[in-house]
């Protein structure tokens, strides 16, 4: 079953990007490709709001820097700004809606697509937000996600109903497993994404890679080697920028 355009759009802190944040879209436009779930026409990082708080999030300049290092090999992935020049943090369903909106009304040529960088900076109150599931030609921005974000759902008031229902049921979400996770039993466990398991798409790592960003800020803070993790460009902005406790008289 086609479900036509897709766009894969990861969110998270990237802080700092790892070779795993941009190996899930590889592994997931393949899966869909051969299954015939879909025709991915792109992919979008989104990095979070820096109100959004976390425990080592660094300044979202210093975010959107290392993941256009990282993705300088990549024709079809591109980073997205609008979340971090918001005034504050973005639900995650209002990101999605808004990066649609934009590249329905932008772009609604044959694939392959992709929309000039700065389309994406446009403010919100900018887009025509009745533009979902209007036209069969139309693409679909769906989530693409560790399982342990899936399995974020069920954290009490993280996310709300409204938002899971409109994710999962007019998105779609794309799960790569990692370690340790059944995510088709989570699935299972819960009746919302029992309820929209057609619109869930799970795929199986099967050469597991637990690189996370904490493992690599360890490594940094540590004045250890990070090669082979990440970009090298990304480690040498990092020691160069003195992140994450990191010093720029480091070489390795
Ligand atoms: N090794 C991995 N395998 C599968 N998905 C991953 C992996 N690492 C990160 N992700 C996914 O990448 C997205 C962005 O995650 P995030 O920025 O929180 O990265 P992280 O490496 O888990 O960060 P941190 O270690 O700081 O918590 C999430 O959907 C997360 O599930
Ligand atoms: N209600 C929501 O929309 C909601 C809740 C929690 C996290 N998120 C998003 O999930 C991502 C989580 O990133 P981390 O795994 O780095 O914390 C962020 O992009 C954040 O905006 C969204």
């Amino acid at each position: 079953m086609s479900q036509g355009k897709i766009v894969l759009m990861a969110c998270g802190s990237f802080s700092p990007p790892t070779y795993m944040h941009l190996r899930m879209f590889e592994i997931a436009k393949d899966y869909i490709h051969s299954l015939g779930l879909g025709v991915i026409v792109g992919g979008i990082v989104s990095p979070v709001h820096d109100a959004y708080g976390k425990k080592d999030l660094v300044a979202a300049n210093h975010r959107i820097a290392m993941i256009r290092l990282a993705l300088r090999s990549s024709s079809w992935i591109k980073v997205s700004e609008w979340e971090t020049q918001q005034s504050g943090w973005t639900r995650t369903r209002a990101s999605m809606q808004y990066h649609q909106n934009t590249i329905n009304t932008a772009n609604n040529t044959d694939p392959p697509i992709w929309l000039p960088d700065d389309i994406l900076n446009v403010k919100i109150e900018d887009q025509n937000s009745n533009h979902i599931n209007g036209n069969s030609e139309d693409v679909t921005v769906k989530l693409l996600c560790g399982a342990d974000l899936l399995e974020s759902f069920a954290t009490p008031g993280l996310w709300s109903d409204d938002d899971l229902e409109a994710i999962l049921g007019r998105h779609g979400i794309v799960v790569v497993s990692r370690a340790g996770s059944d995510p088709g039993r989570f699935i299972y466990e819960s009746d919302m994404l029992y309820k929209y398991r057609k619109n869930v798409i799970l795929v199986t790592n099967y050469i597991v890679n637990e690189v996370s960003s904490t493992v690599l800020r360890r490594l940094l803070r540590r004045n250890e080697s990070a090669k082979y993790l990440t970009d090298d460009n990304v480690i040498s902005y990092v020691r160069q920028n003195q992140l994450y406790g990191s010093k720029a008289n480091v070489t390795k």
